[in-house]
């Protein structure tokens, strides 16, 4: 790299942090004179807010920019030269657009997600897409620092090492880098199968089917911030939602659209979409693969049905001290009158209310407004709908009406269901009585992830509960007029003080002229919340676009709620079945994806391995062809130079040689994570001695600071990357699950440098169900 072209990447890459600072400078006076105006009619203040919204995300979108604006140059056959970035510049003085690709004037910088920084991505030796160099450009603080360049026209070089690598140093440098516990966005370095799938045109479910290792979370975000550039008007207002396998994941993952100046996301777990709801309880694998199956539905459907009683015979209600009597036949009637409604449970009750209010009604003025002589009733239509509307508030007719059609929120009617063996017994007439077992569970002890796309299924036969409904609806008035009322004394507080008494009872003041409760009408109009914010807080959000991570590990329950969140039925799908580890995941797209978008949907894939070096995928691979010969790994598209260690130990003594092993580690670790996997029963005990020994490490991912050791299980680790990876009793991880082979191969391809296996001479063979680390060259310590 010549001093002279560094120099000239220089000047140009100041000049487009000049106008990036000019753009902000820009945003943030008109943010400022948004925010200093107040007053006017209702449109004006929602003019205001819509100002407010649109100036601070844009504030947002420069602000993702100054890491790395400009990152790329392509020089074209014809003598055009086009500056890639992060976003697109005019050098117009147009500050209102920087797109980057807008009409004739020319761009400074073009936005990474434009039609004309393609070729970037895409051009190679042999396809040149009428580039003649392209430039990688790198810069800390604004001061370049790096420039690799590669001539792609046949006659000048012998192109990329790797055919098909496009800028293969920049590449290599990202993927050899140490890992910080949080991943970074690949917009530099896109390669040409990657580009395809972030760019694709089709609108409805596209999967992405790929090994460990090949990008599918990364392509997966940068697909969302492909979706938001091209279709922001529709996307940002809707929201886009991504969908992760666990917390950890999504902390691992949440910087990377922020990064790329995208905000209108929400980024969620399954279990952590029903809104109240936090799904902690941990479940048996049985039971979990039990809740995940789609006969389900029409379990939570049946135990809705159960809920909505007539009696064998008849219905006795005290009243008044009268006994009245509904027979078997009026109780249906109601029934069949509100299920044919076709309305859910809750609205439907009103139907029930009504008609045995009335019969009830009816009989009490039978009884006691009868002529002894001729049997005549005395009463009036009106002096029975009077009865009927008293009736109401009785306890005995409401404690009647609960038993007949109650009204029901999702949690109560599955406590209910799952509480009772009777209950299950009814709603799930066609499981085995073990099945059924697994449903059964004592009171308390909270939610788990496969409990939601039960409770979401509940919900939407259900409806709103009217009762929870009001109480909710009320709850949220009483806020907002002690709000309103904080206002008003904040209001009558800051009034001037220098005033003589009699003077002050001539003045207006705010208390005068409206009250806590107009006032809390008032801010009810405006919702100060992000889209994303809302769609969080609403179970019936529609996201204009659904990005599933980990994709092989949904159930089929949890499929037909995404598929409810996601009317338009516009997907990416990523995940690989050879890495299904839950017991309710899937093994075939179709079997998940058929029911819901038969033929619609797209298949693409990716088969190049940017994670794992090619001596750990050696092993890896080979662990793959135990659990399906048909599957292909990955290939690597870089060696480490490090062979994978194994080194197998005394049972007695595996937990004194692990922490020595992971203190050594430790010490040598510089700007680099060391993961330590463990199998699911071993996480305790193994976890807390070293964290007992090692102060870098702790058990579980971090929420706040990543440390640089971490130990974890199988699920925890799922979707993760470290520097290093030592594995643990790998024949356990086989052992313990019916997708065991599937875990191991997710633990052995969580290293971009080195791996290690620590094994015990303990196990019986036929735990360690695993061909390969049968034929591992174990060291004997
Ligand atoms: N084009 C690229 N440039 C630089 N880094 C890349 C590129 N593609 C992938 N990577 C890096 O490779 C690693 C693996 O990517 P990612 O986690 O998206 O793979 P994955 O297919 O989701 O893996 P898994 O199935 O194991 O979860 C990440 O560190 C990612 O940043």
């Amino acid at each position: 790299m010549s001093n002279e072209a560094l120099r000239e990447e220089q000047e140009y890459v100041s000049l487009l942090y000049g106008r990036l600072d000019e753009l902000r400078e820009h945003v943030t006076g008109r943010l400022t004179r948004v925010l200093a105006t107040s007053g006017g009619n209702a449109q004006a203040r929602v003019e205001r807010d819509a100002a407010h919204a649109a100036y601070a995300e844009r504030l947002a979108r420069l602000d993702a920019a100054e890491h790395g604006l400009c990152f790329g140059r392509l020089d074209m056959l014809d003598g055009e030269r086009r500056h890639i970035g992060r976003m697109g510049m005019l050098a117009a003085d147009d500050t209102g657009t920087d797109t980057g690709d807008a009409g004739d004037t020319a761009p400074l910088l073009i936005d990474w997600r434009a039609p004309a920084a393609r070729p970037f991505y895409l051009a190679t030796a042999v396809t040149p897409e009428g580039v003649r160099l392209r430039r990688h450009i790198k810069d800390r603080d604004r001061t370049v620092t790096e420039i690799h360049d590669e001539l792609l026209d046949l006659g000048s070089a012998a192109g990329a090492r790797h055919e098909g690598l496009a800028g293969e140093a920049a590449l290599l440098a990202a993927l050899n880098a140490g890992r910080t516990g949080r991943m970074t966005d690949i917009v530099q370095t896109i390669q040409a199968e990657q580009d395809r799938v972030i760019r694709s045109e089709h609108t409805g479910v596209l999967v992405v089917q790929g090994g460990p290792g090949t990008g599918k979370t990364a392509v997966a975000l940068h697909r969302a911030a492909y979706l938001l550039y091209t279709r922001r008007r529709q996307l940002a207002r809707r929201v886009v939602l991504v969908i992760g396998p666990n917390a950890a994941f999504l902390r691992y993952i949440g910087n990377v659209l922020p990064a790329l100046g995208e905000t209108s996301v929400l980024l969620s777990t399954v279990g952590g979409l029903y809104p109240g709801v936090t799904a902690e309880r941990r479940e048996t694998p049985g039971t979990t693969e039990v809740k995940g199956r789609s006969a389900m539905a029409e379990v939570v459907a049946a135990a809705v049905r159960d809920r909505e009683w007539v009696p064998e015979d008849h219905l006795e209600v005290e009243y008044e001290g009268e006994t009245l009597r509904l027979d078997r036949r009026t109780c249906e009637r109601a029934r069949d009158l509100a299920r044919g409604s076709l309305s859910p449970h809750n609205p439907a009750r009103p139907i029930v209310v009504g008609e045995i209010s009335r019969a009830l009604a009816e009989r009490y003025a039978e009884r006691v407004g009868t002529d002894p002589y001729d049997g005549e009733r005395l009463l009036d239509d009106d002096q029975v709908e009077s009865i009927r509307r008293e009736m109401l508030t009785d306890e005995a007719v409401r404690a009647a009406l609960d038993e007949l059609w109650p009204d029901l929120t999702p949690q109560r009617l599955l406590t209910d269901l799952f509480g009772s063996r009777d209950r299950i017994a009814s709603a799930a007439p066609g499981f085995t009585p073990e099945d059924r077992a697994l449903l059964l569970r004592g009171p308390g002890g909270g939610w788990s992830p496969a409990d939601v796309p039960l409770l979401d299924e509940a919900a939407e036969l259900l409806g709103e509960d009217t009762r929870a409904k009001r109480s909710r609806e009320e709850y949220e008035r009483r806020e907002r007029v002690s709000y309103a009322q904080g206002v008003l004394d904040v209001a009558m507080g800051s009034r001037a003080t220098d005033l003589e008494d009699d003077q002050e009872a001539e003045i207006l003041t705010v208390n005068d002229l409206v009250d806590a409760d107009t006032l809390a009408e008032r801010h009810r109009e405006t919702d100060h919340r992000t889209s994303a914010e809302r769609a969080a807080a609403d179970r019936t959000w529609a996201f204009g676009h659904v990005i599933v991570d980990e994709a092989q590990e949904l159930s089929e329950m949890a499929w037909r709620l995404l598929m409810r969140r996601c009317p338009a039925r516009s997907m990416t799908v990523v995940g690989d079945t050879a890495q299904v580890g839950d017991p309710a995941g899937t093994l075939s797209w179709e079997r998940v994806l058929d029911p819901y978008v038969e033929g619609r949907w797209r298949l693409e894939r990716l088969t190049r391995n940017y994670r794992v070096p090619a001596e750990i995928m050696a092993v890896a691979a080979e662990v793959l062809a135990e659990i399906d010969a048909d599957l292909e790994a990955p290939v690597s598209v870089r060696e480490s130079g490090v062979e994978p260690w194994g080194l197998r130990v005394p049972p007695e003594e595996l937990t004194d040689r692990l922490i020595e092993i992971v203190a050594t580690e430790a010490a040598g670790l510089t700007d680099r994570r060391l993961a330590v996997i463990t199998p699911d029963s071993l996480l305790e005990p193994l976890g807390s001695a070293i964290a007992a020994a090692v102060p870098e490490a702790s058990v579980g991912e971090d929420p706040g600071a990543p440390r640089p050791v971490v130990v974890l299980d199988v699920g925890q680790a799922k979707g993760l990357e470290f520097d290093e990876v030592l594995v643990v009793e790998p024949g356990l991880i086989v052992a313990e699950s019916p997708r065991g082979l599937n875990n191991l191969y997710v633990v052995l391809t969580r290293a971009t440098q080195r791996l290690g296996v620590l094994r015990t001479t303990g196990l019986p063979p036929s735990r360690a169900t695993s061909r390969v680390l049968d034929a591992w060259p174990f060291a004997e310590d």
